[in-house]
């Protein structure tokens, strides 16, 4: 595997028609970890990818693999590994067949292609006919054509497509052991969820450009922010003790508050020490979903922008 191994975008620019559908679009996919690409649909993630294949040209803007164009590597299996279509197959042709040709055309050893099919969990059914093949099968196939060239960077269109909540959690896995193996790993989804427990970075995106550029622990930890729920007899007398400390506390039901600004252990100290009585107390932890929707509270101006254009 090469050092520079991540997959560089920058200010990529692409309409198609009347569509913008890239607008600035900048990011950087670096080695080891598992960067999830997510955006609603229409929001330019596949035409991304495309351009950094050399599928589509860009307007403007540039995308680099380990630091040159795709179309100018040598070995671009190796280089770059991709499912953007798992569809996109000869249906009579048997998957090992499949990917023996694939590596034939790169000058791929055989052996590898046995390999990847154990790795991808499809050795016992590799002289199938693709063709018939479950959409989650071929999933797989198209994964295990990604790492045919063993390559340091993989891109990923929407693998979780598809699949069954036991397919969902193998690339899961999959995937956070191939960021473990030192890869650039770029995910995209239209599904936050699915990325829960496996992203380490978030390129969240909308309408052609990026939205937000963060790791999914600071992301989480921002979130998060403390978030106590509290069930109490006398909630009265716990806002009279905790508010004075700094914290805000809301009401949620007859009995419980949500407690923000003081971590818990200083809540429980406080409660104790002024004798109010508490039943519970929950720390709150936030998934993915909720820091995504936090994220993107501000596109719901833009959602309801485009449901006026719509109407009118
Ligand atoms: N070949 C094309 N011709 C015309 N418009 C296109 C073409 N490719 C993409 N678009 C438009 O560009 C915008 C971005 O599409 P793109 O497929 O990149 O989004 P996406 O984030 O991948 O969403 P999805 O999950 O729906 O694929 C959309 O409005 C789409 O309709």
């Amino acid at each position: 595997m090469t050092t520079q191994a991540g997959i560089e975008v920058d200010g990529l620019r692409k309409r198609f028609g009347a569509t913008q559908a890239l607008d600035g679009m900048s990011f950087t996919v670096r080695p080891g970890r598992v960067t999830g690409f997510v955006g609603p649909n229409g929001a330019g993630k596949s035409t991304t990818m495309r351009v950094v294949l050399g599928l589509d040209a860009p307007d403007a803007g540039r995308a680099l693999v380990g630091g040159r164009p795709y179309r100018a590597l040598a070995e671009p299996l190796c280089r770059l590994g991709s499912l953007l279509d798992a569809g996109a197959l000869q249906p009579s042709r048997s998957a090992r067949n499949h990917l023996l040709w694939l590596a034939h055309t790169q000058g791929l050893p055989a052996p590898r292609v046995d390999q990847v099919l154990v790795r991808v969990g499809l050795a016992e059914v590799a002289r199938r006919r693709a063709g018939g093949f479950s959409l989650g099968m071929r999933q797989r196939l198209g994964i295990a054509a990604a790492l045919l060239g063993d390559p340091p960077a993989l891109m990923l269109d929407e693998p979780f497509n598809g699949l069954d909540p036991e397919g969902i959690r193998w690339i899961r896995a999959l995937l956070a052991s191939l960021a473990a193996d030192g890869r650039a790993v770029l995910v995209s989804t239209h599904l936050m969820s699915e990325l829960e427990g496996v992203a380490d970075h978030l390129v969240v995106v909308g309408r052609g450009r990026v939205v937000a550029d963060t790791g999914v622990r600071e992301l989480l930890a921002g979130v998060a922010g403390g978030r106590v729920t509290l069930r109490t007899a006398a909630p009265l007398a716990a806002v009279e003790v905790l508010a004075p400390a700094g914290a805000t506390v809301q009401p949620t039901g007859p009995e419980t508050l949500t407690v923000t600004g003081l971590p818990g252990e200083a809540i429980v100290a406080r409660l104790m020490e002024a004798g109010v009585p508490f039943a519970e107390l929950a720390a709150h932890r936030a998934n993915l979903e909720e820091a995504y929707l936090e994220l993107t509270r501000d596109a719901v101006q833009y959602r309801g922008s485009v449901e006026q254009e719509v109407e009118r």
